[in-house]
């Protein structure tokens, strides 16, 4: 990743999360209300625990914008933590409050807790599972929703929906509503973000029941991306296949285990004559009727749209206990229990969103990038006059 870089730091207790972004052109329209519609997508979702009660996510644009619009410089933001005012002694930088707070030695299997603690030498595991946390999620999904705002002024749109929670699965959406507009309304208006309005009460259900059972539950959703131009990464290295830097994107975010492109891990118990997508012309263009592919070929944008899925294991932290040991005493005990959240599936959608609006801007500025949107556009145009001619 080199035309769209960023870079996010920030504790999930300590006083925010900061993020700097490079390479958004010169005179995008841009406001901190375009970003926080994002946040708020982010914090909705059923089974979601006490500390989403805390926070409401606004963030506050530092630098890069003027006037409403991007100058071509770095943008900065800055997402505040609520929760900062309950830990200022113990999330202090002040070598003063050291010891304020006692420290976790109790390490939480499925977390990054023990690996991260012996890794870095710490005896405190808040050194790990502060920044281990999902929290630093919402300042990606504010940098994706810039890369949002830059691809839809190319007519690219980026969308979501869980299509599985826990082991009840819905069939595809796409293959019973072909207007991923309707897709997506249906989607916004279900607390689990699932267009199917039955199950999304029976995965509230499941939701409920495993919160009751003091257990947790995991997920799939899909993201799609539509109007994406033919021709976004390339074939000739591997780092620059776009289906591995969206799997690597997706796969970056906490708790996502499995990605797939297309119909993926179900193409391989197909034949191929069953999963290829055949090749037509129709006087002006090539086209396709199926899309079993998910909009990517060899690496490259094909002019479909871009569908990926991402499965999520269930949350780690359980109210049922589960087994560990101290790492100071080195005895067993059973994991003590604060609060949690019991499904956040709805949520990783939005920041699988984030991270496919991220990449895709990225491979559009390699493509088509320009110093300013005017010059991007006199690009994009060209192309596609390219295109219509060839
Ligand atoms: C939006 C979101 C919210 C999450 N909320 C919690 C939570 O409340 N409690 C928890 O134990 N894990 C939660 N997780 C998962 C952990 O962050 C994640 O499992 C952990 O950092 C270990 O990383 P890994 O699962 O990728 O190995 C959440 C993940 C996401 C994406
Ligand atoms: C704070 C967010 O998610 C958090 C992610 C998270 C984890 O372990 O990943 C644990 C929980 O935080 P806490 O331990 O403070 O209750 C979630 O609420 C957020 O999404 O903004």
């Amino acid at each position: 990743m080199n035309k769209f870089r960023f870079l996010t730091s920030g504790e999930s207790h300590g006083k925010g999360l900061i993020g700097i972004l490079e390479g958004i052109p010169s005179g995008l329209s841009l406001s901190s209300e375009d970003i926080d519609k994002e946040l708020k997508r982010r914090q909705m979702g059923y089974g979601r625990g006490g500390r989403m009660k805390i926070e409401s996510d606004h963030a506050e644009i530092i630098s890069g914008i003027r006037w409403g619009k991007t100058i071509g410089s770095p943008i900065s933001l800055i997402i505040e933590n609520k929760d900062w005012k309950n830990w200022q002694q113990g999330m202090s930088s002040e070598s003063n409050y050291e010891g304020s707070i006692p420290p976790v030695t109790r390490p939480r299997p499925g977390h990054a807790d023990l690996a991260g603690a012996l890794k870095y030498g710490h005896r405190d595991i808040r050194n790990i599972l502060e920044r281990s946390s999902a929290r630093e999620t919402a300042m990606r999904v504010a940098i994706g929703a810039i890369a949002k705002k830059f691809l839809s002024e190319f007519g690219i749109n980026i969308g979501s929906y869980v299509i599985q929670i826990g082991n009840l699965k819905i069939s595809d959406p796409r293959s019973q509503i072909s207007d991923f507009r309707e897709i997506f309304k249906k989607t916004e208006a279900s607390p689990v973000r699932c267009p199917d309005e039955d199950a999304s009460k029976k995965m509230m259900e499941l939701i409920d029941t495993a919160a009751n059972n003091g257990d947790t539950l995991g997920g799939v959703f899909e993201v799609i991306a539509t109007g994406i131009p033919l021709g976004l990464g390339s074939h000739i290295q591997w780092d620059k296949r776009l289906d591995g830097r969206l799997a690597q994107a997706l796969m970056g975010i906490q708790a996502i285990k499995g990605v797939e492109i297309g119909k993926g891990f179900e193409m391989a118990e197909r034949t191929g004559s069953e999963v290829m997508d055949e090749i037509f012309y129709n006087g002006s263009r090539f086209y396709r009727e199926t899309n079993h592919a998910g909009g990517i070929e060899g690496g490259i944008t094909n002019g479909m749209p871009v569908v990926i899925r991402a499965a999520m294991k269930p949350i780690p932290t359980l109210r049922k206990p589960l087994q560990s040991v101290d790492i100071i005493t080195k005895k067993p005990f059973e994991a003590a229990y604060e609060r949690s959240d019991t499904c956040a599936v709805p949520a990783a959608a939005v920041i699988g969103e984030a991270m496919t609006a991220i990449v895709i801007a990225d491979a559009f500025l390699e493509k088509f990038g320009g110093d300013s949107m005017e010059e991007t556009k006199r690009n994009f145009d060209a192309y596609a006059e390219y295109l219509k001619s060839f």
